[in-house]
């Protein structure tokens, strides 16, 4: 599980600034749901070889009678779904009256808040911070959110004692790119681990998502009533969803349900049904991740989001477009021109139209979560890779970059699940998008890759990272470190 992050503080301290910085990655997706989560805003933070949930809340407004009701309207939420609370104040304003409500707040709670004084560039901050140890909560970290100066120390300084509670947290991916400072030791050693693993045996775990109401549950439903199902709980608290056993066709998976299968005499009331950390969860936990949306609503952002942020994630999808039954051909037929319009950043997934309540389409699912799962594990050998790519490069050359072509070597793999392809040559940060495009179609077409991004990476054949060991700071350095000893470790 990745941890969650909290963000809070009054109106324009950074937030916003601070939030999109952590969640920034290359391509970077923000789950955002409007409308369901008041003023909530989620998002992956893939930041400085830490993953984490992150979330932003509307700022608390100063009037000291209303702090109450906001905080409990839903920076309380967001509180209390995180294991680490950044409170923000502006280190150029100095403490306000709603700072200090705010910290009495936190206080009474009694979760790790870690006081963030921002903007702290161009300022002397080391008197600046000094003002904020009346708040009563610790140390005082000073950041400039909109230049990064500071993130990393906090980061390390919040995220050392959850380390191994999360596992997770340290980034393996960008762990690999970070350890090729040190040769091929780290590549070569995550080859052997995938080598080793028996993908075709291990359970497959699949999570169902969706926006509230799209029939998650009839769905789980559906395909658990054909199954012999053994349920249980996993324990703990309101964000865990349960993991269900099942087997079907000898092959094992374990349903991540997030909607709670129905069961008499267990429904609470009181507990929001639908909770983003509780789904961003899952997609991260699974390998394959079914998006349910309802063909009777358009699409809406907060499909594009869910999906985005599985995506983003890494994680196979298959797309089930639920409540086909009972709908007009040419409802049916502007129901696919909309999704084709609006789903082309995902033509790689498997769409597929269904009837949980029905039951039509559900069987057809599993080929494509199936054919997801492969698609991600594959294994596939440098020479193929290569020879790949020399296909690419006779059939469409690469441009010209300032007079010289740019040079394409070898392909390699660079890790699973998702799929990465490192492609060494000569200039190749200066390839143009579109030619990058192309290759990474390539490479999909010619390994049959379906449901499943596919990463394609570009590296200097000089060592890019000739020089720059000198150059990181030493708490960099005691990150590596231990990212190594993390990478090993697995
Ligand atoms: N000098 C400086 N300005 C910053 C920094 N971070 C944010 N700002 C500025 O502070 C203002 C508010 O930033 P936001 O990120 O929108 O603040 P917020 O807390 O999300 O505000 P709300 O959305 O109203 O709650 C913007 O004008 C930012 O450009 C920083 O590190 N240094
Ligand atoms: N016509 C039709 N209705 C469906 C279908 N699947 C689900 N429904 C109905 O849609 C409604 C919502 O279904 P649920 O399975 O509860 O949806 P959910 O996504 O689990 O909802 P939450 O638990 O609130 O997140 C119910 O009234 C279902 O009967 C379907 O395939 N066709």
């Amino acid at each position: 599980m990745l941890p969650v992050v909290a963000l809070v503080g009054r109106p324009n301290v950074g937030k916003s600034t601070l939030f999109n910085r952590l969640t920034r990655t290359r391509d970077a997706l923000v789950a955002d749901f409007p409308g369901l989560t008041r003023d909530r805003k989620y998002g992956r933070a893939n930041y400085d070889g830490y993953q984490f949930i992150v979330i932003d809340t509307a700022g608390v407004h100063g009037d000291e009678e209303g702090i109450d009701a906001e905080m409990a309207s839903q920076s309380l939420r967001a509180i209390d779904e995180a294991d680490v609370v950044l409170f923000m104040v502006d280190a150029r304003d100095g403490i306000t009256s709603a700072d200090m409500g705010i910290a009495k707040h936190l206080r009474n709670i009694g979760k790790k808040a870690y006081v963030v004084a921002n903007k702290i560039d161009g300022i002397d901050a080391e008197a600046a911070q000094a003002d904020f140890y009346e708040l009563g909560l610790g140390e005082i970290y000073g950041i400039a959110a909109a230049h990064g100066r500071g993130v990393e120390q906090l980061l390390t300084r919040c995220f050392t004692p959850l380390t191994d509670d999360y596992p997770e947290l340290l980034v393996a991916n960008s762990a690999t790119a970070e350890a090729t400072v040190d040769g091929e030791a780290v590549e070569a050693s995550e080859d052997l681990t995938h080598d080793q693993i028996d993908y075709d045996s291990l359970p497959l775990k699949l999570a169902i998502v969706g926006r509230p109401n799209v029939g998650k549950s009839t769905l789980t439903n559906r395909i658990l009533g054909e199954e012999r199902v053994v349920v249980f709980d996993m324990p703990g608290t309101t964000r865990d969803s349960i993991y269900i056993p099942m087997e079907r066709d000898g092959r094992e998976y374990i349903l991540i349900d997030t909607a709670g299968v129905r069961r008499r005499g267990k429904i609470d009331e009181t507990v929001e049904k639908f909770s983003v950390i509780k789904t961003l969860q899952a997609i991260d936990d699974a390998n394959v991740v079914i998006c349910v949306v309802d063909a009777r609503e358009t699409i809406s952002d907060q499909d594009l989001n869910l999906i985005g942020f599985a995506l983003n994630a890494g994680r196979s999808i298959v797309i089930a477009v639920n409540k086909w039954d009972g709908l007009t051909n040419d409802h049916r037929e502007e129901i696919k021109r909309e999704l084709d319009r609006r789903l082309g950043f995902v033509d790689f997934a498997r769409v597929h139209f269904i009837s949980a309540l029905h039951g039509s389409g559900v069987g057809n699912l599993f080929e494509s979560v199936l054919e997801a799962y492969a698609s991600a594990t594959q294994r596939v050998g440098t020479s193929k890779l290569t020879r790949i790519l020399e296909t690419a490069v006779d059939e469409h050359q690469p441009p010209l970059v300032r007079g010289r072509r740019v040079k394409l070597k070898y392909a390699h793999a660079g890790g699973y699940n998702p799929p990465r392809v490192i492609i060494h040559g000569n200039q190749v940060t200066d390839l143009p998008g579109s030619y990058q495009r192309y290759l990474t179609n390539y490479f999909r077409k010619s390994l049959g890759i379906m449901g499943t991004p596919i990463k394609v990476e570009f590296r200097e054949s000089e060592n890019p990272f000739a020089g720059r060991k000198n150059k990181l700071t030493t708490t960099q350095l005691r990150k590596r470190k231990r990212l190594m000893k993390f990478i090993k470790k697995k």
